[in-house]
């Protein structure tokens, strides 16, 4: 248990973030866990395996990728306690495996869309984002890159110290200058937290301002995204929620211990809806947001009845 709330507080804190990185944690955090589990009877087993995913769930309550990920690590069959738990470690692996696979995936199929001499303009700090760009760079292909820096946590850093690495000429901006550079960019690419059944998209906060201005330049909105980043739930009726992280992510107490009169707010993600987003580079192919309700049915593999 001491390492499962250990990656628990990593995810919470953020030192393991992004909805990609944080789903393969969970999954290694179940697949550990079971392994070393001591349990006296099949019953003490799965509520141990079910009390230990719903805490680790319960860490960030957006990145769907979460619940998907540990729910598809922790399923068995067996009623006996060394099968279910072969089980459980052959699901988190094959999870694991499948989402390294993914990235890379992306990284191929939405590359191809990559042009010659594109300015492509990125928000936040997504992995899957990122493959698109590095393997169309990786390519050949002469791009260039306009960050964002991503208030309050600034993860725009970690996009252009990962862009550098790869000799990617890069430009850094604030997250008020989206607008203002949008009419020389030719592509938008951003991550996912989460896309609904309807194929809105939760990502970043700012990432709807990103849509919003390409829109009205004309410039392509895509979206990278695993398939274990849509949501079965929302076919359900059950909305996204977004997390609301503390006030200190945006200013210091100390600032704030003189303004009685003064509240801050700190959502971390915002909602995209499905007519800004041109098309969702996913493992397995590109998807325009419409057909969303069509992976969650046919690509995830969830059963109503589990929802
Ligand atoms: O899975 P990958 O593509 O890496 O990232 C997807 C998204 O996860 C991140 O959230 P946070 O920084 O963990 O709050 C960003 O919103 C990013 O776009």
């Amino acid at each position: 248990m001491e390492k499962v709330q250990e990656t628990a507080e990593k995810i919470r804190t953020m030192e393991v973030r992004g909805a990609g990185r944080i789903a393969k944690a969970a999954a290694e955090a179940i697949r550990d866990y079971a392994a070393g589990l001591e349990v006296a009877s099949m019953e003490e087993f799965a509520t141990s395996i079910q009390e230990v995913s719903s805490f680790l769930i319960s860490t960030r309550p957006t990145a769907v990728s979460l619940p998907n990920a540990v729910k598809l690590a922790s399923r068995y069959s067996s009623g006996n306690v060394e099968e279910a738990r072969q089980e459980i470690i052959t699901n988190a692996n094959l999870f694991i495996k499948r989402a390294d696979r993914a990235l890379e995936k992306i990284g191929k199929i939405g590359s191809r869309r990559i042009q010659d001499g594109d300015v492509i303009m990125t928000h936040c700090n997504s992995h899957a984002a990122l493959s698109i760009i590095t393997t169309a760079f990786d390519t050949g292909k002469d791009i260039s890159v306009i960050a964002t820096e991503s208030r309050p946590r600034r993860q725009g850093l970690l996009t252009i110290r990962h862009l550098n690495d790869f000799s990617i000429p890069t430009t850094l901006i604030v997250d008020s200058a989206v607008r203002y550079y949008m009419k020389g960019v030719d592509k938008v690419i951003v991550g996912a937290d989460a896309i609904a059944a309807n194929g809105a998209l939760v990502n970043k906060i700012g990432t709807s301002q990103l849509a919003l201005a390409a829109h009205e330049a004309r410039k392509s909105f895509m979206v990278a995204a695993e398939t274990f980043k849509f949501s079965p739930s929302t076919i359900v009726g059950n909305p996204i929620e977004i997390e609301e992280r503390a006030a200190d992510e945006v200013v210091a107490p100390s600032v704030l211990a003189d303004l009685p009169h003064v509240q801050v707010r700190n959502p971390a993600f915002d909602f995209t809806p499905a007519e800004y987003i041109d098309m969702i580079v996913t493992d397995i192919g590109i998807i325009p947001p419409a057909m969303a309700y069509t992976v969650i049915k046919e690509h995830l593999g969830w059963e109503f009845e589990e929802i």
